[in-house]
């Protein structure tokens, strides 16, 4: 991960698109179109992205990413913001923006405090919405927030999707439920807890399984919160990375009286889960 504050300066690029860039959604794509050939993304680290934490944001661009902590620029003004830029990106021609880009101590600079600070072109890209709302990161969170997986999904332009650690479960799965992968992915925002159709890959294969996955505290056995995938078609071992994709939201976490009543709960998901995922190309 190349961090701009610890560079001392960047060849070769002309162009550059500058923005928290949480998420990768469709508005962040129609800045990166703009970005050309010798194009950088610029993101500024909040610290709080939770849609495509640390380096989950290059899985959604082919385009060179550097970060930019926003700590160590929040005092600057105008100029100073400017200034370092110009310092860092020695070949620097072009900027891309979004219509609502703001920048410096207290947010108080504009896209067009940009265009008179910059010499050279500036490009400001228009509003980016999806069914007439306005398509930001924080939507996003809110519609997950409430298992509105779809419509989180359009705003994205790609699947939801987590990253984390395989960890050992409570072995109850296996014996008197169905197999599942524990994981864990505490960087990530979780969707509303309940049961998701889903796509998982495992460690680096090429493929995604359709999966059933459980998110939420299991308040039927231990109370505590997990994440678990029950992959649909064969078996499969997992050792490390898990990626998980969610593509529907099936129902929502249920406290059952008996480990039977839950089976046949799991048994009806995974006909749900199959049927949402039967048209999609695998
Ligand atoms: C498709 C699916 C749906 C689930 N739904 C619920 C649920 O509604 N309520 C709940 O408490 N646990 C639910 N669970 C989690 C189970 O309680 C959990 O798999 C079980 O406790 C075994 O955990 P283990 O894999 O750590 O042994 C679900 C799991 C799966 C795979
Ligand atoms: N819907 C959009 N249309 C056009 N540009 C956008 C859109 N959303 C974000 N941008 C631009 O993308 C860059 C990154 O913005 P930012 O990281 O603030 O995204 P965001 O989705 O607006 O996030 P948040 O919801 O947290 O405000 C900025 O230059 C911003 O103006």
């Amino acid at each position: 991960m190349v961090i701009l504050n610890t560079v001392t300066t960047i060849k070769n690029s002309t162009t550059i698109a500058i923005g928290g860039f949480d998420g990768m959604h469709i508005g962040h794509q129609a800045l990166f179109n703009e970005l050309g050939e010798n194009g950088t993304i610029v993101v500024i680290e909040t610290g709080y992205a939770n849609l495509t934490p640390k380096r989950c944001r290059e899985k959604f661009t082919n385009k060179n990413i550097i970060y930019l902590e926003l700590e160590s620029i929040r005092h600057l003004d105008g100029v100073g913001f400017m200034k370092l830029l110009n310092e860092k990106f020695v070949d620097l021609e072009k900027i891309v923006v979004g219509y609502d880009f703001h920048f410096g101590k207290d947010r108080r600079y504009s896209y067009v405090d940009l265009t008179e600070l910059f010499d050279g072109e500036v490009v400001v890209v228009d509003e980016v919405t999806h069914k007439n709302d306005s398509v930001h990161s924080h939507k996003i969170r809110a519609k997950l927030q409430i298992g509105d997986i779809k419509s989180a999904n359009e705003f994205l332009g790609h699947n939801y999707t987590i990253i984390g650690k395989h960890i050992r479960g409570q072995g109850i799965g296996a014996k008197e439920l169905v197999a599942t992968i524990n994981v864990q992915a505490t960087e990530f925002l979780m969707p509303k807890e309940g049961v998701y159709a889903t796509l998982t890959r495992i460690n680096d294969e090429e493929h995604f399984h359709p999966s059933v996955s459980f998110v939420g505290h299991r308040v039927t056995t231990d109370g505590s919160f997990a994440i678990e995938t029950h992959i649909l078609d064969g078996e499969v071992t997992c050792k490390e990375r898990v990626e998980i994709s969610f593509v529907a939201y099936i129902r929502g976490n249920e406290k059952f009286d008996s480990l039977e009543e839950l089976k046949k709960m799991i048994q009806k998901d995974i006909a749900k889960a199959s049927k949402e995922l039967k048209f999609l190309q695998l």
